[in-house]
């Protein structure tokens, strides 16, 4: 089996750091791990933010572990690609159309604002490969306003029946195993993006009685799940409303600092990393917090490798961490006070003291 670290930029070397650390603790056994460079920090080291030497190790792995990529300096990027054009290259190359990032709430959510959402339990499945981040034509260009020529921006948002049906009936069957319900998010009173998506999950759906399905807004959805998380089990939504809903749900469980996620793809191939960014102005500080990343190692360890024992006691670890980190004075994206590294250490002990 191989593996791929991308470590990345800003907090992401300091995440990943800290994940790899609880995977030498699996060590011994057949697993190579390459480390490859994207985003920033490739851009400054090879004129590339992806370099080609990374984008084959990917293709040559079993499954990506990535930190975060993205920055806020202003860059002379190669054609104007940004860093951020590097992990939707990775993601579009490995096929990973779909985006699991469950929001899993334990008894004691930190933060005690979201204290009743305690026990909820919910499953984003956001399409990966399309919508407005990928759709062409876009750019900027010069327009002819009444009184002058002036700059606009424009995106596509577009997507095929085939790959709505694609991520549906991926949701619908993860439903299935959970709870039961699927919450489709749309836009359908407005985009006709959203209208079809909404028709091909509807009749997609008709294969899967057993699973109820309801359909909402995406704007009503942003209130009712935070308000009601107990109410639902699998949400399922595009490329750009995913995005934004699974950082607005992270404070369930009280910290974008603690939400893993994996993207798969159709060959089993998967690209496993933290929900949260290259957070720049944490950087180097030594307090990002690692949970995400740690947790993105076990999604990998139980979905790329088949290790469910080892997924489940890295699990278990990171939930009794969790519990008894510091949550005073705590700000948003930050699970505690702990350092990164106080945080990887008190995984590693509870590791050692579970086996
Ligand atoms: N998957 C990825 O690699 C992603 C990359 N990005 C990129 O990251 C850069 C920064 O984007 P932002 O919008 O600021 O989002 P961000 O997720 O990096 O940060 C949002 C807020 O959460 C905090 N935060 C995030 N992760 C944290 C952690 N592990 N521990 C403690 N605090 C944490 C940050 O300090 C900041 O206050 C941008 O270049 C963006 O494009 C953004 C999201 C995902
Ligand atoms: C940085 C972007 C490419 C994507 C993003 O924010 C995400 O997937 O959560
Ligand atoms: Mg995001």
């Amino acid at each position: 089996m191989r593996i791929t670290a991308i470590p990345g930029d800003g907090i992401g070397p300091e995440v990943m750091r800290e994940a790899l650390r609880v995977l030498s603790f699996f060590g011994g056994r057949e697993l190579k791990v390459d480390v490859a460079h994207a985003g920033r920090t490739a851009h400054d080291a090879s004129g590339h933010v992806l370099p080609e030497i990374t984008e084959r190790l990917v293709l040559d792995s079993d499954a990506v572990l990535l930190g975060a990529i993205g920055d806020n300096r202003p860059g002379d990027y190669e054609d104007g690609l940004r860093p951020e054009t590097a992990l939707l290259a990775l993601r579009k190359s490995m096929g990973c159309s779909i985006n699991l990032r469950p929001i899993l709430c334990t008894a004691q959510p930190l933060g005690s604002r979201y204290g009743y959402a305690a026990g909820s339990d919910i499953l984003i499945v956001r399409e990966l490969n399309g919508c407005a981040y990928y759709g062409r034509p876009r750019g900027t260009r010069l327009v002819h306003a009444p009184s002058a020529i002036v700059p606009e921006g424009f995106d596509t948002m577009r997507y095929s029946d085939a790959e709505v049906r694609r991520v549906a009936r991926f949701a619908l069957e993860a439903a299935r195993h959970r709870r039961g319900m699927v919450l489709s998010v749309d836009k359908a009173n407005v985009l006709s993006t959203s209208r079809l998506w909404r028709d091909s999950v509807a009749s997609t759906a008709c294969e899967y009685t057993d699973v109820h399905l309801e359909h909402c807004y995406v704007d009503s959805a942003s209130v009712e799940i935070m308000t009601r998380p107990h109410d639902y089990d699998v949400v399922l939504t595009g490329n750009l409303f995913g995005d934004i809903l699974s950082d607005q749900l992270s404070m369930l469980p009280g910290s974008l600092g603690m939400l893993p996620s994996a993207a798969v793809g159709h060959n089993g191939r998967g690209l496993y990393e933290p929900v949260h960014g290259s957070a720049p102005s944490i950087a180097g500080l030594g307090v990002a917090c690692p949970i995400a990343a740690i947790l993105s190692l076990a999604m990998l360890l139980r979905h790329a490798l088949g290790w469910h024992a080892e997924a489940a006691i890295v699990d278990a670890a990171v939930e009794r961490v969790a519990r008894a980190l510091p949550e005073q004075g705590v700000p948003y994206g930050k699970a505690s006070s702990a350092s990164t590294s106080e945080v990887g250490d008190a995984v590693m002990a509870e590791l050692r003291y579970m086996s």
